[in-house]
């Protein structure tokens, strides 16, 4: 089944005189519980096409339907509603709010959804369970360490039960020991919970790890001819 699906997508943005477009009639096609990583040089449109898949950017042309729902059409605040039930984001840096506490941080997305106080306790200690952290939900962000921070904003993009995942260089602003216990924990989630993620890195060896490699060159994907050596 078909989980993102981008139909001849275009997105260009104008800086000054010139019009960038970073997004040229791209087709893409993942299925759910796939695990897709994303390369390509800089500026190419990863990012845009993150906040395409997300719904936080609209495309000029073309259809963006994620989860069955075409995001082209749906105001600002459908769109939020959408967003909180059925996607998370990973940043590069964690992006936590420093006077909220691991669990508190984790909690905040729940805050959009109709549950009862006790579905909300169930879900923020099952998302940090499932990162390891439930003995330090009582921490704040300045007492853990880069990767326990990394691991709350991956608990705070899983806790609504998403669809999908998205992940911008999640292991960009690690250490090496630290990037690879992230990359076995974006693993487990996607076989054991069976999330469908797309990431995007810099990092050949970090985007090994899907189960699915693509690359976006110039506003287009490359092909498995394009990239075979001459
Ligand atoms: N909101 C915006 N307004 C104007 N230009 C933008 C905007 N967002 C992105 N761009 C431009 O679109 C192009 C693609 O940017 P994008 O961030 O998607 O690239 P990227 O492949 O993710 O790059 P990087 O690997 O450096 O993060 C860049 O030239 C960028 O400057």
């Amino acid at each position: 089944m078909s989980i993102v699906n981008l139909q001849q997508v275009s997105k260009s943005f104008s800086k000054g005189e010139e019009v960038i477009t970073p997004l040229r009639e791209v087709d893409l096609e993942i299925h759910a519980g796939e695990f897709v990583s994303l390369m390509g040089p800089s500026g190419t449109g990863k990012s845009t096409l993150l906040n395409l898949v997300s719904g936080i950017d609209r495309p000029d042309a073309g259809k963006v339907i994620v989860a069955g729902t075409d995001l082209t059409h749906l105001n600002r605040n459908r769109l939020a509603d959408w967003r909180a039930a059925n996607l998370g984001y990973i940043f590069q840096t964690h992006n936590l709010i420093p006077v909220l506490t691991a669990y508190e941080n984790v909690e905040l997305p729940t805050l959009l959804l109709k549950l009862t106080s006790k579905q909300r306790r169930e879900r923020v200690n099952l998302a940090l369970a499932a990162v390891g952290l439930s003995e330090r939900a009582g921490h704040y962000p300045r007492q853990l360490s880069g990767g326990q921070e990394q691991r709350v904003g991956i608990a705070r993009a899983i806790v609504a039960h998403p669809k999908v995942v998205v992940a911008d260089e999640p292991t960009g602003s690690l250490d090496s020991e630290t990037s690879e216990q992230i990359q076995h924990l974006l693993q487990r989630l996607n076989r054991e919970l069976n999330i469908t993620m797309l990431m995007v890195t810099h990092d050949r060896e970090v985007a090994a790890i899907a189960s699915r490699q693509l690359t976006l060159d110039r506003g287009k994907f490359l092909t498995a001819e394009d990239l075979a050596p001459c």
